[in-house]
């Protein structure tokens, strides 16, 4: 995979993390990252609301400060069907791109972050949607437990997911697996493939992730 590697400036917050456990479950993890992530919420902000697991809890608390009154105005943007039912059954107000096509902040979770915070993602299943909101927002908010960390994309083992068009997939496929047998380094090039619609290699596009961890949280920023 071809990916550049800018400078990052880390900062680290060690917290404990608040749970009943001693060890905290992977979904408390979640939990903690996406409250910490919520924190970065504004009244008045557009709002990128993301899919998965962890994203699910910062969309709770998001829904749950609204109710609160401790913030106001809020829009959502949600990155899938999935979160846009969770949003309307809580109350969040929603909106598209093209009444908000420049967002104020996203929060999603990812499936893989390599050091230079690039991500995989998409195992969910809804990459196009949330590469076209996290594409336009001024922060983007990744959160995951540490289980997600990387040396390198792929690292985890899984594949890189890559959404295509149902018109003769098979053929699609057998092309995609023939350019990685080719090439070790392939990024924007899937895209050139008639029938590949978008991959889940978000390259340069998260400006903080929150990591927690059974230590506390850290967050890496940009
Ligand atoms: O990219 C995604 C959905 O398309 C998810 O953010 C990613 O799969 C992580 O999911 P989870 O928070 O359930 O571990």
């Amino acid at each position: 995979m071809a990916i550049s590697s800018p400078p990052i400036h880390f900062i680290s917050t060690i917290e404990p993390p608040q749970t009943s456990h001693l060890l905290p479950t992977q979904d408390e993890l979640k939990k903690i990252a996406a409250y910490k992530a919520v924190e970065f919420v504004e009244s008045g902000m557009v709002i990128g609301l993301g899919t998965g697991s962890t994203a699910t809890h910062a969309v709770d608390r998001i829904a749950e400060l609204l109710h609160q009154g401790k913030l106001k105005n809020i829009v959502g943007i949600p990155t899938s069907k999935k979160t846009q039912e969770q949003a309307l059954s809580l109350g969040i107000p929603l909106s598209d791109l093209d009444k908000h096509p420049i967002l104020d902040l996203a929060i999603d979770g990812a499936d893989e972050v390599d050091p230079y915070l690039n991500l995989i993602k998409g195992r969910g299943g809804s990459l196009l949607r949330e590469k076209m909101v996290e594409s336009t927002c001024k922060k983007f908010v990744v959160i995951v437990d540490e289980t997600k960390l990387v040396k390198n994309l792929g690292g985890s083992g899984d594949a890189v997911p890559i959404e295509v068009v149902p018109f003769c997939w098979k053929f699609t496929e057998t092309r995609l697996r023939n350019l990685f047998e080719e090439k070790f380094e392939v990024g924007d090039e899937i895209l050139r493939l008639p029938g590949v619609v978008e991959h889940g290699m978000f390259l340069n596009m998260a400006t903080t992730v929150i990591v927690a961890g059974e230590l506390g949280v850290t967050m890496k920023h940009k």
